[in-house]
Order: structure tokens, then C-alpha cells, then sequence
């Protein structure tokens, strides 16, 4: 599961540069594009693709709604910031190893990036979260919980990749606190409603399935605000290269967290007795549901990010 050789990063560096203009070879800031928000980049001025079948230790990302590329480009006003984005990531449950999955986040820190946006889908384990459908809902990630880390599939996991990163990473800022006062003004200079964007913490689960109601409890009463299946492994990796972090959840769908099971003994007495009950519905969630909801909402996403950048002091 984790590399025991050193890894050499040289190839994919020399190839991913190889494709780039000078201005764009040492890029200030990395994007991480969620399920359906691959449009993140679409404004970048001067934008050069690279598919990832083109990048030496690079996986393919399998999921619909993720694109296979980076994305280099300038964003932000006037000459611009030189920044990169990763259209599509990678999950553990497609089957690749957790050094395939972080791989990209430790190349754009040798690439030069000193910040890192990640964006996801997300689901909402919290009722005062709500979808974003009408209202298009944000949440800034200030901590997280992850299960798998807890129980010995730590990403981290293995030897060190160099003696410069830390052995025992603490996590206690893991978001920074800078960019994600960043978000709030920037969502405050778009005059967003104040019930765009949340905060709360991310539960990192494996999947690929989704949870079932009494999981979506045992998140929900441990704290966790929002679940899925990504970007822990990312945060890890970056915060071991000393980059600054910023996470943004784009809520898709409700977790369903019933307090109680309905009946089915009740259901069957009733229908004995003639009188049967009115059977409720039971919601599920898809993926085609997050990938509508991340269609519709990936421009507010891409603006707040546009905007943070613009926020981003200089240098
Ligand atoms: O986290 P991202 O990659 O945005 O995608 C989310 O959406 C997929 C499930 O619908 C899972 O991959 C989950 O993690
Ligand atoms: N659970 C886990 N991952 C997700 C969900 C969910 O409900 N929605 C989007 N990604």
C-alpha cells in the first residue's frame, strides 16, 4: 500500500514543465477540483491542459464528474496569480494506493505552490446545513474527523518521504485560519447571502457506498457537520509540505438520520387489521444528484475562489 523507495520526483516534474511557458511553471497556489466542480478553472486566463496520462506517477481519476488533467493558468487581476488545479483527484475506494491518491498534492508542493484550495461534494449530516439547491450551500472546513485514521489507514502511514517532514504531523491547525477568513470576506464582498457559506467539520469516510442512517448518526453525533469520501488524504500530504490550507464543501444532498425506524411490525399489524399506515418514503442519495447539484452551484464555488485569490496577499 505505501512506497517503501524514496520517491523520485524528478520525471513528472520535468514532464509537467515541459508543457508550460515560463510564467506559468512555479505556481502560487493549487486548486483541487470536487466531484462536478472540474469548471473551477474555466476562468483561468492563459490556460494550458496537461492530461494526467501524461504525467509519470499520475493514476487516472475514474469518477464521473472528474476530469483527468491539471490545469495551469493565470487568475486574478492584472497580470494575474500563476496558480494550478487538479481536475479530478483521486479516491482510495477506485483503487488506487494512498500514495497514488496524495501523490499530486506533494508534485504541486515541489512545483512552488505555497496555498491550496481543495473543493468537494459533500453530504449534510447537520439540519441547519441545508442542500444547495435554492440557496447555494458552502462550507468552509475548519476540522475534520477521520475514521480512517483512527482505525490504521492513516495516509501517512509508512516511511517518511524525506527527513525535512515532520514524523508525527500535529493537526490541531490544520485549516488556516488566514484563508478561511478569506472566504467569509470574500463571500461578503460578493454579497452572498450569510447563509451561503457555513463552517463546520468534515467526516472522512471511505465509501464508495454511502452511509447508512445509523453511520450518519454516529458521524452526526460525533460532531461532524458534512461526510465524503476525499480530501483528507490531500490535507494530510499538504500540511506535511507546510502548505497553507483552505477547504470548501459543496453540500449535494441530506444524509438521512432518522431518530427512529418506522415500524415494520406496526405496518403489518395494521394491515391485518385493515387499516393500513401511509408507508413514507425513504430518500436516498446519488451520485448523479451530487453531480446536478455541483453543475448548478460551481459558479458561486468558482467565484468565492476567484475572489480569495484576488484576497491573497501578494508575494
Ligand atoms: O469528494 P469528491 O471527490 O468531490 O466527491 C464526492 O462525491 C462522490 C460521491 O457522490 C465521492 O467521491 C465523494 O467524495
Ligand atoms: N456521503 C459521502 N460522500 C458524499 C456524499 C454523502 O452523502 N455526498 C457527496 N459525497
Amino acid at each position: 500500500m505505501h512506497d517503501e523507495q524514496p520517491i523520485d520526483f524528478a520525471p513528472t516534474l520535468e514532464a509537467i514543465t515541459s508543457f508550460l511557458p515560463l510564467n506559468l511553471q512555479r505556481p502560487n497556489l493549487g486548486i483541487i477540483c470536487g466531484s462536478g466542480l472540474s469548471g473551477l478553472a474555466e476562468d483561468f486566463r492563459q490556460v494550458v491542459i496537461v492530461p494526467y496520462e501524461m504525467i509519470p506517477g499520475f493514476g487516472h481519476s475514474s469518477v464521473p464528474g472528474h476530469k483527468s488533467a491539471l490545469a495551469f493558468g493565470l487568475l486574478g487581476p492584472g497580470e494575474g496569480v500563476p496558480v494550478v488545479a487538479m481536475l479530478g483527484r483521486f479516491h482510495p475506494y477506485e483503487g488506487h494506493s494512498m500514495s497514488t491518491v496524495i501523490f499530486p498534492v506533494r508534485v504541486m508542493a515541489k512545483l512552488g505552490i505555497k496555498d491550496l484550495i481543495i473543493t468537494n461534494a459533500a453530504g449534510s449530516l447537520n439540519p441547519n446545513i441545508p442542500v444547495g439547491t435554492r440557496k447555494s450551500f458552502l462550507v468552509v472546513i475548519q476540522d475534520h474527523i477521520a475514521l480512517p485514521n483512527l482505525t490504521g489507514m492513516n495516509p501517512l502511514l509508512g516511511p517518511q518521504i524525506s527527513s525535512d517532514v515532520p514524523r508525527f504531523l500535529p493537526l490541531s491547525n490544520a485549516y488556516s485560519p488566514s484563508l478561511r477568513r478569506l472566504a467569509f470576506l470574500a463571500a461578503h464582498q460578493l454579497s452572498l447571502d450569510r447563509s451561503a457559506l457555513a463552517e463546520g467539520t468534515y467526516a472522512w469516510v471511505s465509501g464508495p457506498t454511502y452511509e447508512t442512517p445509523a453511520e450518519g448518526r454516529l458521524l452526526r453525533n460525533a460532531g461532524a457537520d458534512v461526510v465524503g469520501m476525499s480530501t483528507i488524504p490531500e490535507v494530510l500530504a499538504a500540511r506535511e509540505a507546510g502548505l497553507k490550507v483552505m477547504v470548501l464543501s459543496l453540500v449535494t444532498n441530506f444524509v438521512v438520520i432518522p431518530n427512529e425506524y418506522r415500524s415494520l411490525r406496526e405496518e403489518v399489524e395494521a394491515e391485518l387489521s385493515g387499516k393500513p399506515i401511509e408507508i413514507p418514503v425513504v430518500q436516498t442519495v446519488s451520485h448523479e444528484e451530487v453531480l446536478l447539484i455541483g453543475k448548478e452551484k460551481a459558479t458561486v464555488m468558482m467565484k468565492l475562489v476567484e475572489k480569495v485569490v484576488e484576497l491573497l496577499p501578494v508575494g
